[in-house]
C-alpha cells in the first residue's frame, strides 16, 4: 500500500480507496464467500490483505472507476453490446415465457446497457399470438431510497423525470390509476436491473440511492407471503462492469442477482438461475 491508500483490483484496473477500519459482513442467499478486499501489491504477491476503507467508500471509489471506464468505451463497442445484449434476452426461452417483467428504462447519460428493443417488443402488438407481457417500470417516490414499479401499455406513458430518466406518470392517459406491481394480483416472473458493477457471485453495485435493494428485498418478501415463485434478478452487463470476485463491497441489505447478461451470454448464478436459464 502506497501513502495510506489501498487498492482494488478490476481486471487491471485499479481503485483508491480511503484509509480507514472495514469489517464486511454481508449475507449472501446465493453464496457464502465473503468479500477479501485485497491490495494490488498484495494480489500480485500472492497473498490476502483486507484493504482498508468503509464499504460505503469502497463503493463510491468503484463508482466513479467504472463510470470512467464506460465513458470511455468507445461508441462501436457499447452499440455492438447492446445489440448482443437484447438479441440474447429476447431469443431466450426464460424471456419468451415471462408473462410478467419488471425492466429498467435505459438512460444514454448513465451509459446504461440500452434496453429499448427490448421495451419496445414487449410493448408491441405483434406479438405472434404469444399473450402480451405485464410490464412494470421503475418510477422514483422520494429521495429516501422509495420507488414503485408501475405498469405501462406503450413508450408514450413516459416522461422524463428531474434526474432525465423516462418514467411514468401515475395517472394514465385514461385518468385512471397505474398499476403497482406490490398491489398486482399476478407475479413477476423477471427483474431486468440496472447497476454500475457486478460479479459472477451475483453481486451488484448500484447507483447509490438504495431504491433497488429496498424494493426488490421488499417483492422478495411479497412473493415469499404469496407463496409465489421467486423472480429471477437478471442484471445486464457491458464487458468493463463485471468484476473480479473480491472487488465488490458487499453490505447486510444488497440483494443478490440471480444471473448476469452480457455481450458474450448469459452467466447463470444462483441455483434459481441455473435451472430456469
Ligand atoms: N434507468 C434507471 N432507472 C432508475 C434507476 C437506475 O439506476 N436506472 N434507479 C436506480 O436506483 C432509480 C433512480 N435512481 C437513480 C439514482 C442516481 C442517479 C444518478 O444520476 N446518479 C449519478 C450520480 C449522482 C451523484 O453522485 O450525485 C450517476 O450515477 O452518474 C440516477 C437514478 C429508479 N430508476
Ligand atoms: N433494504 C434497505 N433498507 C434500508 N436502507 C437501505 C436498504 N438498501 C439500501 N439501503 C440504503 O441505501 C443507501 C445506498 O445503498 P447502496 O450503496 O448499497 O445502494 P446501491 O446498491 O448502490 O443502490 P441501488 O440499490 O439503488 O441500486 C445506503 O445508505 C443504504 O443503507
Amino acid at each position: 500500500m502506497r501513502g495510506g491508500l489501498g487498492r482494488l483490483l478490476q481486471k487491471g484496473r485499479s481503485v483508491m480507496v480511503m484509509n480507514c477500519p472495514v469489517l464486511l459482513s454481508p449475507s449472501l442467499p446465493h453464496s457464502s464467500a465473503l468479500p477479501l478486499l485485497r491490495t494490488a501489491a498484495a494480489t500480485m504477491s500472492g497473498s490476502s490483505v483486507i484493504v482498508p476503507g468503509s464499504a460505503a467508500q469502497q463503493k463510491r471509489a468503484l463508482r466513479s472507476e467504472i463510470r470512467k471506464a464506460l465513458k470511455a468505451l468507445p461508441p462501436g463497442q457499447r452499440a455492438q453490446e447492446d445489440t448482443a445484449i437484447q438479441n440474447i434476452i429476447l431469443d431466450s426461452s426464460w424471456f419468451k415465457s415471462t408473462r410478467g417483467l419488471c425492466a429498467y428504462i435505459s438512460c444514454e447519460s448513465l451509459h446504461e446497457v440500452d434496453t429499448s428493443r427490448i421495451l419496445a417488443e414487449v410493448l408491441s402488438d405483434m406479438n405472434d399470438g404469444e399473450e402480451k407481457k405485464r410490464l412494470y417500470v421503475p418510477r422514483v417516490e422520494d429521495k429516501n431510497s422509495h420507488m414503485q414499479m408501475l405498469k405501462i401499455s406503450s413508450i408514450k406513458d413516459l416522461i422524463a423525470n428531474s434526474m432525465n430518466i423516462l418514467e411514468p406518470s401515475p395517472i394514465d392517459a385514461d385518468g385512471s390509476q397505474r398499476e403497482d406491481v406490490m398491489l398486482a394480483s399476478h407475479p413477476v416472473d423477471v427483474f431486468l436491473v440496472p447497476g454500475v458493477a457486478f460479479d459472477r457471485h451475483g453481486r451488484r453495485l448500484g447507483r447509490g440511492g438504495g431504491y433497488y435493494d429496498v424494493f426488490l428485498t421488499k417483492y422478495q418478501e411479497l412473493a415469499m407471503e404469496r407463496r409465489w415463485k421467486q423472480p429471477l434478478l437478471v442484471a445486464l452487463a457491458y464487458s468493463v462492469q463485471i468484476m473480479d470476485d473480491d472487488v465488490i463491497p458487499v453490505t447486510h441489505h444488497d440483494v443478490l442477482v440471480d444471473a448476469l447478461v452480457s455481450a458474450s451470454g448469459v452467466i447463470p448464478i444462483s441455483p434459481a438461475a441455473m435451472d430456469r436459464m
